[in-house]
């Protein structure tokens, strides 16, 4: 795909006639009007999304991006990139903290070397290494536009593939040091702010690496300040192969009709950008958390999305995203196996808006 085909796509939205039905059901319910809130709307959606009133999301996955990056060497993490391996290996055996969620949402792991800067040893993780990790942009940019696009098509061909393979709801994660000043610099460049208005303490960072996180990020946003022109340019000046292949996920979303769980901040840096590359892909995006970095909090407003856990989570690797796997098969429980008010001989509720 080129950089022209890719600005030029377009996508139909969620069918909103499936979404009345569904709407029209849950009323007949028998709880109050919109009893379950959000989550209504969420089940709604996620119908809208795949076409039907009839749903089924017992086959979902988390798909977890991971991949180094150059910045980590101007100080702005606690640990050096050698980490990312270490995780993504386990992972790939399982054992990481969204493997042991996962297992108990009764989700798949799909665990994917976009750009770690090693090889990885052990089996488990799909290789779609673009290369060892971004520069560190501070002396020059995170990624070529090529990198780029490629990062972006190699996420919508996972969507396609998982769609293929039957999954009805997918999630985002990731996974890779240093990459809360990635998004942070890429959320600061797409919504015009400073760094202090959003970035955090990531993984864990001192007062004296936070202030260096500034300084790097804003030193950054007035570096590229003429060459961040559009979506594309931002993610390759100052992004990363996992932000990059998120975008395409949430393209993917919207091309081949999956409802896609967004997880923390830098999911959110990733949605934000897709949504500017192809406007209406943030109806296909389920919000689930809302991350203790304060990017995440000004993005959601900027989508105009509502997330329902805020359990101040800083994470990632989709953790808050198969949380919310479960809320929903809870949600789907009582409107799958409805019990509706002729059930009970009580007189339907009239709503009045
Ligand atoms: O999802 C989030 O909002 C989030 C917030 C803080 C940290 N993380 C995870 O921690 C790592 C990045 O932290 P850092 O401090 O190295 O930028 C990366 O692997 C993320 O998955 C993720
Ligand atoms: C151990 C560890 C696990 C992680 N998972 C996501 N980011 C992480 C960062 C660290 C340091």
């Amino acid at each position: 795909m080129t950089e022209k085909e890719l600005k030029c796509l377009k996508v139909d939205g969620p069918d909103v006639e499936i979404e009345r039905k569904i709407k029209e059901i849950w009323d007949g319910i028998a709880k109050p009007l919109d009893g379950l809130g959000q989550f209504e709307t969420m089940i709604a959606r996620i119908g809208a999304i795949a076409g039907d009133t009839r749903i089924d999301i017992s086959s979902k996955a988390v798909i977890v991006l991971c991949a180094d990056n150059g910045i980590v060497e101007e100080g702005i993490s606690q640990t050096g990139q050698e980490v990312t391996a270490r995780v993504a290996e386990s992972m790939g055996r399982g054992e990481s903290s969204v493997c042991r969620m996962a297992k108990a949402a009764g989700a798949d792991v799909i665990a994917v070397d976009i750009g770690i800067n090693s090889k990885i040893s052990g089996a488990g993780i799909v290789d779609r290494k673009i290369s060892c990790g971004t520069r560190n942009f501070l002396k020059e940019p995170a990624m070529t536009k090529e990198e780029t696009l490629r990062a972006v098509v190699v996420g919508m061909e996972l969507v396609k593939d998982c769609k293929r393979k039957g999954y009805a709801l997918l999630a985002t994660g990731e996974m890779g040091i240093g990459n809360t000043t990635t998004s942070a610099a890429v959320t600061a460049a797409l919504l015009g702010c400073r760094a202090e208005d959003i970035a955090g303490r990531g993984a864990g960072l001192s007062n004296e690496g936070l202030s260096r996180k500034y300084e790097v990020i804003n030193s950054a946003l007035e570096k590229y300040r003429f060459q961040m022109t559009d979506v594309l340019s931002i993610l390759a000046a100052v992004g990363g192969l996992d932000i990059a292949g998120l975008t395409g996920i949430f393209i993917g979303g919207g091309l081949y009709r999956v409802p896609i769980v967004m997880d923390g901040s830098i999911s959110a840096a990733a949605a934000l950008a897709a949504q500017r590359l192809v406007p209406g892909i943030k109806e296909f995006i389920i919000p689930s958390h809302v991350s203790r970095e304060p990017a995440a909090g000004r993005i959601m407003e900027e989508l105009g999305l509502h997330p329902v856990i805020d359990g101040k989570m800083a994470l990632g690797e989709g953790t808050g995203a198969v949380m919310m796997f479960s809320l929903l098969d809870i949600a789907l429980s009582v409107y799958a196996n409805r019990t509706g008010f002729q059930d009970i001989s009580v007189q339907q509720y009239v709503r009045f808006d």
